[in-house]
């Protein structure tokens, strides 16, 4: 689709410009690969390049105008240069308005937080579904329109891509998006341009910090996302994490509060815990789910009050969440002919593997021994290996440490930095079996009629990836194999 560069730029704080400005251009490229003629190319300073280096590439594949922060050596006098301050920025203003502001025309709801952000985004995606809507949905697993399903890429795509799935939802008559907001996402300005309506913050611990260093960066980033909502909008945080509140200091949006422990605006108190589900109160109501543990009364309760901000009513709320079932890869269970309970789940950060466990400890009635398989990514955060290794040993009784995505790195030396986490009084507890699935196989054999295996950090993915190639791998599909089932 052709545009003419002034509609493009209404919103964008442009430095300078070099060159025409009464151009057409075709689409917007941030990767000169990609670019194709009469392309407009913005130069990004990434975290392993710099745009700016591939601007003579992307004239020499056709690009008519390119966005920067400085200008290059070397001009042409056939090319609008348009100088800005910021070219991530300028990305994101120039996909929305490419796509003629599509947030402005949905009610776009983001979700951010170190965990949970899936689980909710995906449960209000169904609730809202069986409350007669057309919804769409942004997340880590997939993205739909309506009811077509379209491959993820990232929990938060680039700008380009956000703007083109939200008008893709605009004129499939969709009324509502429920996304994930990552924090790279934040960082990068994926979200900044968008629209919200209404953001949720469910809770923050130690992750991504090889991309954020510090802990203060990352919870300043996450900050951000609600500072930047305007009074027209709602923010409604988790009081129960420490963080909770700071995300309400500066925002303009309407402030609400949940917790299943003190006084906030929504409350919801767990009654009964099973293996099959929870008996909840929540607003005062008492409602049986289709969920396990602490961490899911939590999102269930998040997503009761988004729905509840969002004009729905009460009754047909509760009703609703009480028909929701598990999200692909979070706490899904398996159970062996022989009486062995396999729960995969896609905890990979530290505190996710301890709600997992503390939930299945919850669970325990008898002797139940807990063994936990788990790995820790490649190419990611390495101050997670030892802490969840050592969370794992302390609350199983056996642990397998395997490989999760190694991605380039070496397994073994994954595996290691993991080990010198657990303590050592916990050693015995550990055994190192780099082959996932040999691990997993390894830990269903080793339980009995009763027993729980928990296989972590993976969930819903159908592959691993080693040395760059994704291969075909599904920790449920490999559990029922071995089950027979
Ligand atoms: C690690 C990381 O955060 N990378 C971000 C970074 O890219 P980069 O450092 O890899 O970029 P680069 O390869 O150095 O290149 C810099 C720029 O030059 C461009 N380029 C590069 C090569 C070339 O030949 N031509 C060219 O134009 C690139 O397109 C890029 O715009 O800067 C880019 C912006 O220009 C981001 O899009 C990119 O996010 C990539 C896509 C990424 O994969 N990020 C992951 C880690 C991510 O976003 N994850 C979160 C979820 C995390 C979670 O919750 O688990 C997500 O939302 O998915
Ligand atoms: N509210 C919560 N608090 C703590 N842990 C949670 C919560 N919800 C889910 N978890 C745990 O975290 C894992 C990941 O959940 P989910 O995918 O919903 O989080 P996420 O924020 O989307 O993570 P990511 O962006 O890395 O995919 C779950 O499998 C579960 O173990």
């Amino acid at each position: 689709m052709s545009k003419n560069i002034n509609e493009l730029f209404s919103s964008v704080n442009i430095q300078s410009i070099k060159g025409f400005w009464d151009v057409e251009i075709q689409n917007i490229q941030f990767d000169s690969r990609k670019v194709a003629d009469g392309d407009l190319f913005v130069a990004c300073r990434g975290t392993l390049s710099d745009g700016h280096n591939y601007i003579r590439e992307s004239i020499e594949q056709g690009a008519r105008v390119v966005v920067c922060e400085e200008l290059p050596e070397e001009t042409s006098s056939e090319i609008s240069y348009i100088l800005v301050e910021n070219s991530l920025l300028a990305l994101s203003q120039l996909a929305s308005n490419y796509y003629a502001l599509p947030s402005k025309n949905i009610q776009l709801v983001g979700v951010t937080g170190t965990n949970g952000k899936t689980t909710i985004a995906t449960l209000l995606y169904q609730l809202f579904r069986k409350l007669g809507y057309k919804v769409g949905l942004l997340s880590t697993v997939c993205n739909y329109v309506d009811d077509k399903k379209i491959a993820a890429t990232h929990t938060t795509p680039d700008p380009m891509q956000i703007n083109l799935l939200l008008s893709e939802m605009v004129a499939a008559g969709c009324e509502y998006c429920f996304m994930e907001v990552s924090s790279h996402a934040i960082d990068q300005n994926r979200t900044t341009s968008l629209h919200f309506k209404g953001g949720i913050f469910t809770n923050i611990t130690h992750d991504h910090l090889d991309y954020h260093k510090t802990f203060d960066a990352y919870l300043k980033v996450k900050k951000n996302f609600f500072d930047d909502l305007d009074k027209k909008s709602f923010v409604v945080t988790n009081v129960d994490d420490k963080n909770g509140k700071l995300m309400l200091q500066n925002t303009k949006a309407h402030k609400f509060s949940y917790s299943t422990r003190s006084f906030a605006d929504f409350r919801c108190q767990v009654l009964e815990k099973h293996f099959t589900g929870m008996l909840l109160e929540m607003d005062g109501v008492e409602i049986w789910t289709n969920f396990i543990g602490d961490f899911n009364a939590h999102n269930l309760l998040a997503v009761y009050a988004t729905a509840r901000l969002l004009n729905q009513s009460k009754e047909e709320v509760l009703k609703g969440i009480s028909e929701l079932i598990s999200v692909a890869g979070r706490f899904e269970s398996i159970i062996s002919p022989e009486g062995i309970m396999a729960i995969v789940d896609y905890a990979h950060t530290p505190d996710a593997l301890k709600n997992v466990l503390d939930s299945i400890d919850a669970l325990r009635t008898k002797n139940e021994q807990v063994i936990t398989v788990v790995g820790a990514g490649g190419n990611r955060d390495k101050k997670k290996r030892p802490l969840m290794a050592k969370i794992a040993a302390e609350y199983s009784d056996k642990v397998i440490l395997t490989s999760d995505n190694p991605r380039s790195e070496d397994p073994e030396l994954i595996i290691s930095e993991m080990k010198a986490g657990v303590i050592f009084n916990d050693l015995r507890k550990v055994l190192c079996i780099t082959d996932r699935k040999e691990a997993i196989r390894t830990a269903c054999m080793l339980a009995q009629k009763d027993d729980i295996v928990l296989v972590a950090g993976k969930g819903h993915e159908d592959y691993q990836e080693i040395k760059g190639v994704k291969h075909h791998f599904d920790d449920k599909e490999i559990i029922r194999e071995i089950f027979k089932l």
